[in-house]
């Protein structure tokens, strides 16, 4: 279980800044320690720019879960995939934020603010950083979605 004070990174774009927000509100009054990446305003963004910085701060360790919103969460969730250090899952309901951390060890979740409803993304996300990883046979899995593994030719 992670407790409350497992600090978690944001990033959205300007789709996702409102969601973005709810989300940062329902974090810090939870009691976790929370960097916010941007963006900041509904100034039309770049949604890769808060992809790879939610993803690098994860990877170096100064966030040990991320959250990224844009419209879809489809573009934010593929720029976080491109850090070799993320499992970044695109979640659209709280059984895919249970599911994604049980088998997938996903350590930053995408959301979509066009595609899914704010109770539904708060209770996600809430699911996401209180769900852990089970291991077992997801983790000869992931071997074979890390750095380093290649496919039998
Ligand atoms: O996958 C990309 C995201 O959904 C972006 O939030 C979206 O493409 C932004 O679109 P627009 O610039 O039309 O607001």
């Amino acid at each position: 279980m992670n407790p409350a004070n497992t600090p978690v990174a944001l990033g959205a774009d300007h789709a996702g800044v409102a969601m973005k927000a709810a989300i940062r509100e329902m974090l810090e009054a939870a009691g976790h320690p929370v960097a916010d990446l941007g963006t900041h305003g509904t100034e039309s963004v770049d949604y890769p720019d808060f992809g790879a910085a939610v993803a690098s701060t994860v990877a170096e360790g100064r966030a040990a879960f991320g959250v990224l919103v844009c419209g879809t969460g489809i573009g934010i969730s593929i720029a976080a995939n491109r850090n070799p250090a993320i499992r970044c899952a695109l979640v659209h309901d709280v059984t895919g934020a249970r599911l994604t951390r049980q088998h997938n060890d996903a350590n930053v979740i995408a959301l979509g603010a066009r595609m899914t409803g704010i109770e539904v993304a708060l209770d996600a996300v809430r699911t996401f950083l209180s769900t852990p990883f089970e291991g077992g046979r997801h983790g000869r899995r992931i071997q074979k979605i890390s750095p380093g593994w290649s496919a039998p030719q």
